[in-house]
């Protein structure tokens, strides 16, 4: 054996191939060079004459160039086929080009095999493959634009990365060159890694995608060796995506400070950049794609040219977008006819596309769980509910002055919703208590997708929030616990009135509170004196009773109202829209 290594590695040199860019392999084409081509999953191996019209061996990294076997056919190369590398990745190429040449009939087989292993040596990149293989690889996602409902603008700006993995040559030759990588930045659950599957989907492309979080849970150097990996195995199967989840657990912002597992971060956002720069995007189309919901603490280094210097802003759906991915959701279940996906994208303001999933596939449990076959209006509703206020508790046992209470309660918040003129519509009244703790709630939703609030809405608001507790005052006269919640809300919003919003005599246009900007244990960062700090309070105070004084004047107004409300929840438990809004028109004629 010994001996037939040695005699082997005499004759190995002179046949061992270089290995030569994918350029070049294409120059050799285009000059007529090229005699014979073998292609493997990841190396085309190639016969070709070189400066001294000597035939030579090469090999290059096999790109996932579409339009190989037309260069091939163009450059009049006569023999080209596969090589099944599963015998070792020169085991058939060597076996029909080189055996021959020799007499050592019957070594054949163990000439392969330490080829084979001295082609590996001589390729850095196959040895670090095994240290860490962590990420995701799909060789199809199977995801298209059409699986991504809404989200048109964020769908807009990945089409042309989408036509240039499908026809990089067309961009190459006209010297154009697209980012390298684009930062999805939205919050959780909108449709990110949908997005990022939709585009490999869409442009027949693997699929590379691993989440920055678990780069922090890793031993010293593996995040770096990880990072290097994958890049390494995604430029082998060029033109691909690598997609990165909460890049933001990498890409932290360097100077800001932290103990521990600090270092491991640095080297791996090092690493990340590192390979970002150190590819040529126009030769090998890798485009990578990271998420986050929040660019704002993203090193910068992250975001200067060349790397990810384009966003895709991928936001909660609006109206529209909701009924939209409703309607990819429901195909998955079975629907009854007379279900209103209008009315359940109106109900769910301010969901995200991941919500209403979760509300689709609750609401068919709920449907499994009434022993229906179908999925019904009420099933959808109920879930929907079930997300906002927590599934109904009706096994808690109240008295009956504690349900009269609750009673008056709700009846104050839907009446005041009712009676004043900019605010949103009652939906729903229970005074059946939940499991998060409520006794009782009042739903009322927007009839229509609202992005900016008047300081007249934002005041009847507040009236709507303190009208449980006046209802209770000016009906049983009494004060109980049961505001807490109310409290709590209409505070907050008075004080943003006044410090965020501008939106009070006092302090113009002054702004006292960055929306944006919090302490660690949340409480917004303040920009203002002690002083300033005391009239805010009595700006919050004259607001809140104000409004106070309002919810009261409209429930003694209205007295008669409030009894027939309350006495009917009383009676019923649950009031509808529109049975409630049927009191109400009785009354107000
Ligand atoms: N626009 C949409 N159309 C259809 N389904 C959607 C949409 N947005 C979200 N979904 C649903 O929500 C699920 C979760 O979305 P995805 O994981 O892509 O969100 P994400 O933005 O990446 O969230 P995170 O930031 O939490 O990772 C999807 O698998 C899909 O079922
Ligand atoms: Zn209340």
């Amino acid at each position: 054996m010994i001996s037939c290594l040695i005699i082997f590695n005499m004759f190995f040199n002179p046949f061992k191939p270089d290995k030569i860019s994918y350029s070049d392999f294409e120059r050799l084409g285009r000059e007529g060079k090229i005699q014979e081509v073998q292609i493997g999953a990841d190396t085309l191996y190639i016969m070709a004459k070189d400066k001294d019209n000597n035939v030579k061996m090469y090999y290059t990294e096999r790109l996932m160039d579409i339009d190989l076997l037309d260069d091939l056919k163009s450059w009049g190369v006569k023999e080209y086929g596969g090589v099944d590398e599963s015998k070792g990745p020169l085991g058939e190429i060597l076996l029909s080009w080189i055996i021959p040449l020799f007499i050592f009939i019957g070594l054949g087989k163990i000439i392969g095999m330490t080829l084979s292993k001295g082609m590996k040596n001589m390729n850095p990149m196959s040895m670090s493959r095994s240290t860490a293989k962590e990420y995701n690889m799909e060789k199809n996602t199977g995801v298209t634009f059409k699986d991504v409902a809404g989200q048109e603008e964020a769908k807009k700006s990945l089409e042309e990365v989408v036509d240039y993995l499908h026809n990089p040559k067309k961009y190459r030759e006209i010297g154009a060159k697209l980012p390298k990588g684009l930062l999805l930045v939205g919050p959780p659950g909108t449709g990110k890694t949908l997005l990022a599957k939709a585009v490999a989907g869409e442009a027949h492309v693997p699929f590379f995608s691993i989440s920055g979080s678990e780069f922090v849970q890793m031993f010293v150097g593996m995040g770096a060796a990880r990072v290097r990996d994958l890049f390494s195995k995604a430029k082998k199967k060029a033109p691909c995506i690598i997609f990165i989840d909460e890049v933001d657990a990498i890409g932290k912002a360097r100077d800001t400070g932290g103990i521990g597992g600090n270092d491991e971060r640095e080297q791996t956002l090092n690493q990340l950049l590192t390979e970002m720069d150190g590819f040529d995007s126009s030769e090998q189309p890798v485009v990578i794609l990271a998420a986050t919901n929040r660019p704002e603490i993203l090193d910068k280094a992250l975001l200067r040219p060349g790397r990810f210097d384009r966003r895709v802003i991928v936001n909660k759906p609006d109206f529209i977008g909701r009924r939209k991915i409703l309607e990819v959701h429901v195909k998955k279940v079975k629907l009854e006819d007379n279900v209103n996906l209008d009315n359940i994208a109106k109900m769910t303001a301010g969901s995200s596309g991941a919500d209403l999933a979760n509300i689709i596939n609750e609401a068919a449990l709920r449907a499994v769980r009434h022993g229906k076959d179908k999925v019904s209006q009420r099933e959808l509703e109920e879930s929907i509910e079930a997300v906002f206020a927590g599934e109904a508790k009706r096994d808690r046992i109240m008295s009956k002055e504690e349900k009269i209470s609750v009673a008056y309660h709700e009846a104050g918040h839907a009446l005041a919703g009712a009676l004043q003129e900019r605010t949103d519509p009652v939906t729903k009244i229970t005074i059946v208590p939940t499991t998060m703790g409520a006794l009782g709630y009042t739903l009322s939703l927007p009839t229509e997708e609202k992005y900016l609030v008047s300081k007249e809405e934002l005041e009847e608001k507040i009236v709507v929030m303190l009208a449980g507790r006046a209802a209770e005052e000016v009906k049983l006269n009494q004060v109980s616990t049961g505001a807490s919640n109310d409290i709590e809300k209409a505070t907050e919003m008075a004080r943003r009135m006044i410090t965020i919003y501008g939106m009070s005599d006092k302090f113009d246009m002054v702004g006292l509170e960055s929306p944006s900007g919090r302490y660690m244990d949340g409480t917004p960062v303040k920009n203002y004196s002690s002083q300033t700090g005391k009239e805010i309070d009595e700006e919050v105070l004259s607001i809140i009773k104000r409004a106070h004084k309002k919810a009261k004047d409209i429930l003694v107004n209205n007295i008669e109202l409030l009894d027939k409300v309350s006495n009917l929840l009383l009676e019923k438990e649950c009031l509808s829209g529109d049975e409630f809004y049927e009191l109400v028109k009785e009354y107000r004629i």
